[in-house]
């Protein structure tokens, strides 16, 4: 029996784990998530779901430890994988998580509280369960790092580009594995022009050419671009002077732009798209109408960015679920070359065109680029 490479991966309404054995390449033993973090989370393994009540990412960490003992009976862990949202300028690759480097990566979680305290958190509970494996940590910013000084900088003064206002992009480890499955499986497209949109509970777009991003819609944190679950996307700079003057307060403007807006405010009704689009309610058409349309705009900057564009692909929750989402994005774009097929698309299929341009809906495995940078770490 091999050792064990267990891999953990706190996004913002849910936390992801997986077990590989750790052969070369590493083999998936088991996979699963705490989902719908809150008061009503649900574990799931396989096909097999779990309510477990009111969760927050510590009890979901322990839910997690709990279910994966059953495969890593036997085994030792010998590395720990973690999906580190923020990197800041330093990191970009996957680096042994020390407690210096842990120091620094917690500086960082003003700039996304939704996930670099829960990240650390994890990397903490992991080294009290596994206190002699490494920790490693892969970061969502790492991807973008090679974005031109034009597509990093905001127009502010110059001094602030150099302390580190800079538009970073995150979702890193999804375009990473999506890239490789183009790489590996459409080798012209990988070569070529192509807009990615990860949409899940956090949701952006990257612009990818030739296998490197060049543009993304998140910036200097995870709130830019396009709506979410309970983020609010692009907003007017003007509308955060307009609340401070109102005499909001740092950390309640940080709460209304985090957690209060995107879909869950927009529909008043919910941040979960299952849940809008079995709505009939107004607000809940209104809040899809506003997501599809952010989306559409964007797609058309990010394709002015590359020059053209060769594939469209659809990754994370809602992105390889939702046929109505995909549907609403790619109504009317023939003129960019975008058809697709229905039947394709209703069926989550991996290539859903008939046009030109290749629209693809493919299943996001960060689980997967983080177990190989542990292997590679470890090698
Ligand atoms: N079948 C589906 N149809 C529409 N939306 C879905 C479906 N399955 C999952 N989703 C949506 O995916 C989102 C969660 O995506 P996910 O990528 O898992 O989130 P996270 O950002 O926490 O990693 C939720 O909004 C959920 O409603
Ligand atoms: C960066 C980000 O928004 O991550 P998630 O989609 O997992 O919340
Ligand atoms: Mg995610």
């Amino acid at each position: 029996m091999s050792d064990a490479i267990l891999t953990l991966n706190a996004g913002s309404s849910s936390l992801k784990f997986s077990v590989y054995a750790t052969e070369a390449p590493p083999a998936l033993l088991m996979v699963g998530q705490v989902e719908n973090l809150g008061p009503s989370a649900r574990l799931k393994v396989g096909d097999e779901v779990r309510e477990i009540g009111a969760a927050d990412h510590t009890v979901a960490i322990r839910a997690i430890l709990e279910t994966a003992s059953a495969v890593l009976a036997g085994r030792s862990v010998i590395a720990v994988g973690h999906r580190i949202v923020h990197g800041g300028e330093d990191y970009t690759g996957p680096v042994l998580l020390t407690a210096e480097v842990r120091e620094k990566l917690a500086a960082l979680s003003p700039l996304a509280p939704l996930h670099q305290p829960h990240n650390l958190a994890a990397v903490e509970a992991a080294l009290t369960a596994f206190p002699d494996a490494p920790q490693i940590g892969c970061f969502d910013t790492a991807f973008h790092r090679g974005h031109d000084w034009a597509a990093d900088t905001f127009a502010l003064p110059r001094r602030f580009y150099e302390e580190g206002v800079r538009r970073y992009g995150f979702h890193g480890l999804s375009y990473d594995y999506i890239t490789g499955v183009l790489r590996r499986e459409e080798p012209e497209i990988a070569a070529g022009r192509v807009v990615i949109a990860h949409l899940g509970n956090g949701a952006s777009m990257c612009a990818v050419k030739g296998g490197r991003s060049v543009a993304s819609t998140m910036g200097f944190s995870a709130l830019d671009g396009l709506a979410m679950g309970t983020r609010c996307g692009q907003l007017d700079p003007g509308v955060l002077l307009y609340l401070m003057e109102r005499g909001m307060s740092a950390a309640e403007i940080t709460t209304l732009l985090y957690k209060e807006s995107g879909l869950k405010g927009l529909s008043g009704i919910s941040h979960d798209m299952r849940t809008l689009e079995a709505s009939d309610a107004p607000e809940a058409a209104q809040a899809i109408d506003y997501y599809t349309f952010r989306i559409r705009r964007e797609l058309g900057a990010l394709t002015a960015v590359l020059g053209g564009l060769d594939a469209l692909v659809f990754c994370g929750g809602i992105g390889e679920n939702s046929s109505t989402i995909r549907a609403r994005v790619c109504e009317g774009m023939e003129w960019l070359g975008i058809t697709l097929d229905p039947v394709a698309n209703g069926a989550n299929a991996r290539r859903i065109s008939s046009g030109p341009v290749a629209v693809m809906a493919i299943p996001t495995d960060e689980e997967r680029v983080i177990a190989e940078a542990a292997v590679a770490h470890l090698a």
